[in-house]
């Protein structure tokens, strides 16, 4: 499934305020189409509207200019039921008020398959449970989600997605309550599902080495720069992270056992700390 956002853009409306009157939060319009198989990592600073750019992209918004289009079909054309079989979108993690077990809030993913008034099946409950073990959480299944971390309600959240076996992965800040062998777990199974199941997928990371290790497309996003969209080599610059980040950063290569890999290194480690900070 090709996801396309054409000529996208977006305020929030103000009370009062004419349409005219209002700023876009992006400094030009949004253009890009994700394909089978490709990761699209966005990189911003905070508040440059990330989170917002997803909701649109999903529909969970609507776009105040442009579209998303799925396979050159407008969402705002299709049925909410049609869209959540074919996206499937994981938020970030907050703490639960209800206290299902962790099996049952992954079973919940399945809703989209099950008719109004029906029960999940042995076979949804079955494949709660795969996708749990697939993240490496089964053993937490009959856990109240109000007594689990929160880096393990955040991979619950994924388990859930993956269970209505979307073709669109949306992450927003998958990794951010996780220690780094749960990241090196939820990374290399977004990785492993988006090639082997040929997924299309959208993360939203503060992690810009994250984006070397997906290795497919970045949009970079900053309040006093324009959206750009590209490959990793192409948009992960030095002179880019120093003019949407502010920071002067090496980008690195190196070879690991014939592997070679690309990080960004902050010019601020190593140096003494700055006491007119
Ligand atoms: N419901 C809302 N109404 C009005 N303004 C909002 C609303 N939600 C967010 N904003 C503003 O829109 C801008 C973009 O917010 P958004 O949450 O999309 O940024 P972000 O890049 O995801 O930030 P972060 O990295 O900190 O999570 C911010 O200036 C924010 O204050």
């Amino acid at each position: 499934m090709i996801l396309t956002v054409k000529d996208g853009n977006y305020f929030y409306p103000k009370k009062g305020r004419a349409k005219k009157d209002v700023s876009f939060l992006y400094n030009n319009d949004i253009n890009f189409e994700l394909h089978p198989g490709e990761i699209l990592s966005i990189l911003g600073p905070n508040g440059a509207g990330k989170t917002t750019m997803l909701k649109c992209m999903m529909g969970l918004l609507e776009w105040q200019k442009g579209a998303t289009l799925l396979d050159g079909k407008p969402l705002t054309a299709m049925s909410q039921k049609e869209v959540w079989r074919k996206i499937g979108y994981v938020p970030q993690a907050s703490r639960m008020t209800f206290s299902y077990s962790i099996l049952d809030l992954v079973t919940m993913g399945r809703a989209v398959y099950i008719g109004a008034f029906a029960q999940p099946t042995k076979r949804d409950r079955e494949l709660a449970l795969e996708c749990l073990d697939l993240v490496g959480i089964a053993h937490l299944a009959e856990q109240p989600c109000t007594a689990v971390s929160g880096g393990e309600l955040q991979l619950a959240l994924i388990a859930r997605t993956l269970v209505a076996e979307p073709e669109i992965l949306v992450l927003d800040e998958p990794e951010s309550h996780l220690d780094i062998h749960k990241q090196k777990i939820i990374l290399q199974t977004i990785k492993k599902l988006v090639k082997e199941r040929g997924l299309a997928c959208i993360i939203n990371t503060h992690y810009a080495n994250h984006a070397f290790y997906f290795g497919d497309k970045v949009l970079m996003v900053a309040k006093d720069q324009p959206v750009i969209t590209g490959q990793v080599s192409d948009i992960m610059t030095e002179q880019n992270i120093l003019d949407y980040f502010h920071i002067e950063v090496k980008r690195l290569r190196h070879e690991i056992d014939g592997q070679v890999y690309e990080t960004m290194v902050p010019k601020y480690f190593g140096m003494d700390y700055d006491v007119n900070m």
